[in-house]
């Protein structure tokens, strides 16, 4: 039954919906785009299929929904997306706010730290947080200290499978390990998700995510996430708060630096212990939610293509970045060096590259702080700039797949996996790939996924056999569940089964990564 909240929330929507629709528009602003379904339209659009709606909704390169009180500016032209990331006119800290406090609830220091703009308009504290994982996370020792723990982890979750087949579901087989490890790598031996059931929690928190960002709270106490995730979800807060109250756990050695790094901002803000397990809950969400699913797709693409896998194993073998460690009682160990993927292995970037232009869902929402005029190049009639006025409190969105998909970006396969085009890409291809978002708020963690996720699969592709349940190719599921990040498996992908075993000539190969090999 409805809450005297639910029904207080659904009068104030209708008010903000009728205020909303029949304000008017400044003729300067981006074209309106009228929904089918007068009101609701867009925002069942948006439920319904998350980013996917805006596919074919307009052609131009500029044109804006109203959805509840926001005004929503849809960028679909590379050259101004570059703009709209470099411009210091759009912010993504108020985006960051609402994320977090929905998902750390009663933090009320941190929160404070965020909505603090009085230093030149943005919140020092957030840009002192991003600086701080920045640095740990470019390509150098730091990153790859990081970089050879989790790919120590990911090749122990290999180097267990045998010779004979063994049949997984490979979403929660790769989704459940991978989280693992890439938590221990980032909080060390005593990392908060060691009970299996919290990593549920944190993807079914995930699921959610839609809601979260598009719905203001009013929206949010109608459709709440439901009492099993919200326990989940509290429980898995709980083990970070007691993380960072210990210690012997938030302090040990195996703690990445990049943590370590962000820790150090947060005891200089003063943040208590408390808090800081609340919010930094947010980074094993970041690190995983994108990267789980990017591997998962890219192996599925990879394995369903006999005559790619051959053509990248013979490349990986003559890359030079396997090299031999030495035998020991009857295993061989192969080493992998996991800094020379860009420079020496082409086509297994490519088909990293293509899996994420075909997957990848990611908004880059940016929010106007003072009214600006999104310029287009040109000047009017009247001398002045041509271009679209975006106005303050009003919403931007550069969504990949837009990008991604174009046929006139990519030709009349745009839709198609097709890895060569990688080889030779154009320069406006180039520009419209944007899966990491750009500007300042470019995704900071892209090079640790990048080695995670890469490396894994050298190791899959030289040493292993993948084929479908019934022994047969595998099959690339029916659908994908959208959402703003990376797509995840629909329930056919769910539940899709494969079949792993080493390598005829492979099995006795014990697998590990070194920086420089
Ligand atoms: C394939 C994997 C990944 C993808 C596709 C991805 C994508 C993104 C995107 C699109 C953004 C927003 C950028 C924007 O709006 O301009 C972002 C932000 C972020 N990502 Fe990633 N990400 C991935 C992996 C990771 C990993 C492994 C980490 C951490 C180790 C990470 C940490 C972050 C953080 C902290 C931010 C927020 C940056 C800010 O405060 O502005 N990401 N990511």
């Amino acid at each position: 039954m409805f809450s005297i909240l639910s029904i207080a929330s659904i009068v104030l929507l209708l008010y903000v919906l009728l205020t909303r629709h029949f304000r008017k528009s400044d003729p300067r602003e981006p074209p309106l785009l009228l929904p089918r379904i007068p009101l609701v339209g867009h925002i069942l659009g948006f439920l319904q299929q998350g980013v996917i709606y805006l596919d074919d909704l307009s052609k131009s390169p500029v044109f804006s929904l109203s959805i509840l009180n926001y005004k929503i500016h849809i960028i679909t032209d590379p050259s101004l997306v570059s703009t709209v990331h470099r411009s210091r006119d759009l912010t993504f800290d108020p985006i960051i706010v609402d994320m977090v406090s929905a998902m750390i609830g009663y933090s009320p220091n941190i929160l404070s730290l965020m909505q603090d703009t009085t230093h030149g308009g943005s919140s020092r504290y957030l840009a002192d947080t991003y600086t701080s994982m920045q640095q740990s996370l470019v390509p150098g020792p730091r990153l790859w200290e990081m970089n050879a723990k989790v790919l120590e982890k990911t090749s122990h979750i290999v180097n267990g499978i045998g010779s004979n087949f063994d049949e997984k579901r490979l979403w929660y087989w790769i989704r459940d390990s991978f989280t693992k490890a890439t938590c221990e790598t980032l909080f060390g031996i005593h990392h908060p998700l060691q009970d299996s059931s919290l990593v549920q929690a944190v993807w079914d928190f995930d699921a959610y995510q839609i809601a979260i960002m598009l719905m203001p709270r009013v929206i949010s106490n109608i459709f709440p996430p439901t009492g099993r995730v919200l326990a989940a979800h509290g429980r898995a807060r709980a083990a970070f708060r007691q993380f960072y109250a210990d210690p012997n756990k938030c302090d040990h050695p195996s703690v990445s630096d990049m943590v370590r790094s962000r820790m150090k901002v947060n005891r200089l803000y003063g943040v208590p212990a408390e808090e800081m397990g609340n919010s930094e809950l947010g980074l094993i969400f970041v690190a995983t939610t994108n990267a789980i699913p990017t591997l998962y797709w890219v192996i599925l693409y990879i394995f369903s293509n006999p005559k790619l896998v051959s053509e990248l194993r013979n490349h990986l073998e003559q890359s030079g970045v396997v090299t031999s460690a030495g035998d020991v009682e009857g295993t061989r160990k192969l080493r992998i060096d996991h800094t020379k993927f860009q420079e020496r292995c082409p086509l297994l970037v490519a088909a990293y590259n293509e899996t994420m232009r075909l997957t990848n869902l990611q908004p880059s929402i940016r929010v106007v702080r003072e009214d600006f005029v999104l310029s287009c190049g040109g000047i009017n009639e009247k001398g002045n700039p041509e271009g679209y006025l975006l106005k303050k409190g009003s919403l931007v969105m550069a969504p990949a797949r837009i990008l991604h998909l174009s046929r006139e970006i990519w030709g009349e396969d745009a839709e198609a996996f097709r890895h060569e085009r990688w080889l030779a890409l154009t320069k406006v291809q180039k520009r419209a790939f944007i899966p990491f978002g750009g500007g300042k708020h470019l995704c900071p963690g892209r090079d640790f996924a990048f080695a995670e996720i890469v490396g894994t699969l050298a190791v899959l592709i030289l040493g292993f056999e993948i084929t479908g349940s019934d022994g047969d190719v595998v099959r690339i599921p029916v659908g994908m569940e959208t959402k703003f990040g990376v797509a995840g498996p629909s329930e056919d992908g769910k539940a899709l089964k494969i079949k792993v075993r080493r390598r005829p000539g492979w099995e006795d190969v014990v697998w590990e990564f070194g920086a420089g090999a």
